[in-house]
């Protein structure tokens, strides 16, 4: 009789001490245990309990020296035979632990938080005298007794202040009076996904806080915003009174509110969307349907690329493949970028698929994005519909992956671990022998590359479905307005054109490239920028709240009423939407202009109402940010105006000019889907500029063309692979230190290496201080391969393990957006 042994990748092992930990199954777990199971594990000095999966089962003679598995934390298993093996590949792929791997493939409602308790075991008298001689352990028993005999770490942790509890602790466990327990419970979620809710009525909450209004004004001020509101989620009320979650926990310990983990977001309503027929496609739709059909029913894995002008009904050929996978028994998924998940596009699909239909989207509150999980687990969903992490959806006899607008960043992630949808989604496909169709009017770079040497299959649709030609595009010099007198954002033109639309009774979409919708303040005396205190960027304006804000460590302060430096008059700087919509108020009077961007979209006025009221036409103009430009397919739209299409080009990154490309064709794309030909207007400072010609052209050929040779000439993607290593600390010259150890070494190492290469940096990040650490990185263009993998993979563990780079954290990247 042997015993059986589990291999476990454990949640609290770092990335460099990551590996399978042998851990003895004990016998009344023999039968339960599977792989694919997430189970309890001592783990590291002190035995504290960690969460872990198990990847392997196996018999062994003896199981001598090894601990044992505390707990099985699932009834049954979580991740399947692929899935298992998914979390490996993504650890060699992209730096990260085989846990963190599994954190990303599961849903969140699925987490376990583990807290670790303390316990008395003994009753009371016998506790008090065991803790005799100690005098922090008897104030333990005392505190312990108050709580029913049991608490948690932090609680004893913030119980006994600055003091260490750690000896108290250890006294009554070594004296058999207490013991340590770890105890592992569901996830609460996301902090932005609570609701709070005023607990009292309001009178008595103002009274509560009212008295300290001086010394606590946040509570004063989240206090009063809820009692106006009754309930709002706890992210709106931090971002409208510049409070932190501690602020709201406070007052929830006060009795002021409460927290509940409910819906803020509406979950689509898709049970009452009538059913339609299939659609009639015209022939280049049929033809490409067969086609990929035909390599579907292969079953083998492939890529194909379906590259269709904007409007040409690529919908509607994924409405009709997905229909044959169903019919054949099989499962699909479409991943759509992160703003194109709307409830129009929702609609279209349940108005086929009906019950088939999960939805995976990131802001469905975890719960509900649990149930969906499950349901598309137990097969009674067999197509999931959502955004990047969707690519992980357990659906069994998945046949057809689609990722429509395959070209978009957000299907890169920007956190451990730093996957792109594309990639894990290829693999899947290698996995269970299905068909991968990349959809886009705009396709990748890369993906065009693979296409053109036979690498992918493609299918073009090279007319739009109402047979109607692409919207004429003019292009607006802005220099040759201001030399005429004209400084607004509104050129002459783009103005007679939205006149035109007005008479007509049609509409107008309009776009402001650029990221949010904030404008930055600065002194027109000293020209000081308010900065934030702890990132190197300029803080910008937010109008729905009032305030100054960070986007990048959420950072807020209220707008000062002059200039902090010398008291001189602060002005706002930078096209923003809202000046423009105030332009647009007075060239137009009394014609109503609804505005989506960041700032008017919150939970009371969200993006699908505002859509909703252009659809039912009762606004002629919509003016928005980038969440205007994708997606959008609403029949009376036939004129679109790129207010400024210089923003995005100027950037330092090899994908400025796809990204640029991809937004002005997407955008001027929206025009004319209907019956009446569609027109368009880009502004711009560079109207000679290669790729705003070309997109004023929609001409993907030439864009393409000029590109690849560029990225050949600079070695970039297709052509080699960027592997980006990021240090960041809290000290400058501890960061610049850990990167110049790492460069050295990967010199020394890249020196054997039997390919081209070449190492950047170390280079102060894009933004060098992001949250008071400071970031460094290394750039290494090569051939991405397993060599390279698994020197970038030792060195980044060394980096972490060497004592000098303490509180200095380091990452890689694989061609980051
Ligand atoms: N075979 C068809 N039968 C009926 N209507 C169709 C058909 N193909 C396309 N359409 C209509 O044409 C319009 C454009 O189609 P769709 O939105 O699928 O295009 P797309 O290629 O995805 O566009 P984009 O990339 O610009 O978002 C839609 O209103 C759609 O309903
Ligand atoms: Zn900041």
């Amino acid at each position: 009789m042997g015993c059986v042994v589990a291999k476990v990748a454990v949640s609290k092992a770092v990335y460099a001490i990551d590996k399978p930990y042998d851990y003895l199954v004990p016998a009344a777990l023999e039968d339960r245990l599977r792989p694919g199971m997430r189970v309890l594990v001592p783990f590291g000095a002190g035995n504290r309990g960690s969460d872990g999966i198990v990847l392997a089962l196996h018999q062994q003679e003896s199981g001598g020296g090894l601990k044992a598995v505390t707990a099985a934390l699932d009834e049954e298993p979580v991740l399947d035979r692929h899935g298992l093996q998914m979390a490996l590949w993504m650890r060699e792929r992209y730096f990260c632990t085989v846990y963190d791997a599994v954190k990303a493939m599961l849903p969140a409602g699925l987490y376990y938080a583990l807290r670790d308790c303390v316990k008395l075991t003994a009753d009371r008298e016998v506790a008090y005298e065991a803790s005799q001689g100690s005098v922090a352990a008897t104030k333990l028993v005392e505190m312990l007794l108050v709580w029913d005999g049991q608490g948690e770490m932090e609680q004893i942790r913030a119980g006994f202040g600055p003091k260490d509890p750690a000896p108290a602790i250890r006294y009554l466990v070594e004296r058999g009076a207490a013991e340590i327990v770890t105890s592992a419970q569901r996830g609460v979620g996301d902090k932005t996904e609570k609701l709070a809710v005023l607990a009292m009525p309001s009178e008595e909450a103002m009274a509560l806080v009212t008295p300290r209004r001086k010394t606590a004004p946040l509570r004063y001020s989240v206090t009063e915003l809820l009692c106006q509101l009754g309930a709002a989620s706890a992210k709106e009320l931090c971002y409208f009174t510049g409070a932190s979650m501690p602020t709201i926990k406070s007052l929830e310990k006060s009795g002021i509110l409460t927290l509940e983990q409910q819906e803020v977001f509406r979950r689509v309503q898709l049970d009452d969307v009538p059913p339609k027929p299939l659609p009639q496609l015209n022939e280049e739709q049929q033809a490409a349907l067969e086609g990929l059909d035909r390599l579907c029913r292969a079953e083998k894995p492939a890529v194909a690329l379906l590259y269709g002008v904007t409007g040409s009904g690529k919908t509607q050929v994924y409405i009709r493949l997905i229909q044959q996978v169903l019919d054949r028994g099989g499962s699909a998924m479409v991943l759509v970028p992160e703003i194109a998940l709307t409830p129009q596009l929702l609609r279209v699909f349940a108005a086929h698929f009906g019950q088939e239909i999960a939805v995976l989207h990131s802001s469905l509150p975890a719960g509900e994005r649990y149930d969906e999980w499950k349901r598309a687990r137990s097969g009674k969903a067999r197509v999931v519909i959502g955004t990047r992490s969707a690519v992980f959806a357990p659906l069994r006899n998945l046949s057809l992956l689609i990722l429509d607008e395959e070209q978009e960043g957000s299907y890169k992630s920007e956190n451990t671990p730093r996957y792109h949808a594309r990639d894990v989604a290829k693999y899947r496909c290698v996995q269970e022998n299905a068909l991968l169709v990349l959809g886009s009017a705009t396709p990748a770079v890369e993906t065009m590359y693979s296409a053109r040497e036979g690498v992918y299959h493609q299918f073009t649709l090279t007319q739009r479905y109402n047979q109607k030609a692409l919207p004429q595009v003019h292009i607006v010099d802005l220099k040759e307005e201001l030399r005429e007198g004209n400084g607004g954002a509104i050129s002459g033109l783009l103005a007679r054109e939205i006149g035109d639309n007005l008479t007509r009774g049609e509409q107008t979409i309009l776009l402001l490239n650029r990221r949010g919708a904030s404008r930055m303040v600065s002194c027109g005396e000293c020209g000081e920028v308010p900065q934030c205190p702890r990132c190197s960027v300029k803080l910008t304006y937010h109008s729905a709240n009032g305030r100054l804000m960070c986007h990048y460590c959420g950072f807020s302060q209220p707008l000062p009423h002059a200039c902090p430096a010398c008291g001189g008059k602060l002005n706002f700087i930078g096209v923003g939407t809202q000046r423009v919509q105030e332009e647009l108020e007075e060239r137009f009077p009394g014609v109503e202009v609804l505005r989506m961007d960041s700032d008017t979209v919150t939970a009371a006025h969200s993006h699908e109402k505002i859509l909703e009221q252009f659809r039912s036409g009762k606004a002629p103009i919509l003016l928005g940010t980038q969440m205007v430009a994708k997606g959008l397919d609403f029949e009376n739209v036939t004129l679109v105006g790129v207010v400024l299409a210089d923003q995005s080009l100027f950037m330092d990154d090899f994908r400025a000019g796809e990204r640029t490309f991809s937004l002005l064709t997407q955008v001027v794309g929206r025009a004319g889907r209907g019956e009446k030909t569609g027109r368009a207007v880009i502004q711009t400072f560079t109207p000679d500029h290669d790729v705003i010609r070309f997109a004023a052209r929609q001409d993907y050929e030439h864009f393409y063309q000029q590109e690849i040779q560029l990225r050949r000439l600079r070695r970039e993607p297709p052509f080699r692979d960027v592997f980006v290593l990021t240090a960041s600390g809290p000290e400058e010259t501890g960061v610049l230190r850990c990167c110049v150890k790492l460069r050295q070494a990967l010199e020394g190492a890249l020196a054997h290496l039997n390919q081209e290469w070449e190492l950047l940096g170390p280079a102060p990040a894009a933004v060098a201080k992001v949250n008071n650490r400071y970031r460094y990185r290394l750039t290494l263009s090569t051939k991405n391969c397993r060599g390279v993998r698994e020197l970038l993979g030792r060195l980044i563990a060394q980096a972490h393990q060497d004592r000098e780079n303490r509180g200095i954290s380091v990452y890689g990247d694989l061609n980051p957006y």
